[in-house]
């Protein structure tokens, strides 16, 4: 389910050179609002590279829309100023500060200094609110630096919720994490996409049969499939590159 906040992605012909090595080469790719889409691929497909040049960490060619606006060509912050937020596979929050106060800071990161300066002592709602949704209200004074592995990652995911990120791109969210804090990722990622579109780099293949609602395989810089996940698996190109051979293809023995 999608509201009118929700803009999609929309990539045309995306190239990333390094010293002449093409990492991402002429991808397309539509992502519609609202959307949890999984972005799959061997190592080495250029996932995390297409991702960076979305979000402006790296120069590329071609065209990168989000809702009517064209990001490539812009400043990294700028392009997070208009609603593109993006995780790591590290979390990056601030340990010494407590889990209400990252979110205050990542609420006012836009915002002017006399906003800033006006701000009352309560927390602001959309951090009560971002506390509620990502599962740590009971954790609110504690230092970050104190979580656990899984509660970072859904700090970080807080913080680009209070920013008002409008698209959402996760690098690897549950690598490291335990069964229960996938599940409880799994539920976090259905419930943000509500009204945001997300997209997921992942490598875990359950998590994804589980949680994913479209699929993008890349595989050396390019789109090798898209669409369910039922589709994707059944498709002989992605059991090539994740196999060897296609799955019902005899095997030599
Ligand atoms: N800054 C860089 N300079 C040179 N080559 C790079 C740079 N960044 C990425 N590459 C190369 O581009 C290709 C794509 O890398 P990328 O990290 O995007 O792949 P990936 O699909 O995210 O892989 P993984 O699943 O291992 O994270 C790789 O061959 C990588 O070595």
């Amino acid at each position: 389910m999608t509201d009118e906040r929700t803009d999609g992605l929309c990539v045309r012909g995306l190239r990333v050179s390094f010293d002449g090595f093409t990492a991402v080469d002429g991808v397309d790719l539509d992502v519609p609002a609202g959307d949890l889409r999984f972005l799959i691929g061997p190592n080495g497909a250029g996932k995390t590279t297409l991702v960076d040049a979305v979000t402006g960490l790296v120069r590329a060619t071609g065209s990168v829309r989000f809702g009517d606006r064209e990001l490539l060509g812009r400043d990294v912050h700028r392009i997070a100023r208009l609603g593109v937020g993006r995780t790591f596979q590290t979390a990056a929050v601030f340990e010494e500060l407590t889990v209400a106060q990252n979110l205050d800071i990542a609420a006012g990161a836009g915002r002017s200094w006399w906003a800033l300066a006006r701000r009352r002592r309560r927390l602001p709602d959309e951090v009560v609110a971002a506390l509620d949704t990502i599962g740590l209200a009971d954790r609110a004074d504690h230092l970050a630096g104190t979580l656990a592995h899984g509660q970072k990652q859904w700090l970080e995911i807080g913080m680009l919720l209070v920013s008002d990120a409008r698209l959402l791109l996760l690098d690897e969210p549950v690598a490291g994490m335990s069964h229960d804090e996938r599940d409880a990722t799994g539920a976090l990622l259905e419930t943000v996409s509500r009204d945001r579109t997300v997209v997921v780099i992942e490598h875990d293949m359950d998590f994804l049969r589980r949680f994913a609602r479209t699929v993008t395989v890349l595989h050396a810089g390019r789109v090798l499939s898209e669409g369910t996940v039922a589709q994707v698996q059944a498709d002989p190109r992605v059991q090539e590159v994740y196999l060897g051979h296609p799955v019902d293809a005899p095997t030599e023995a």
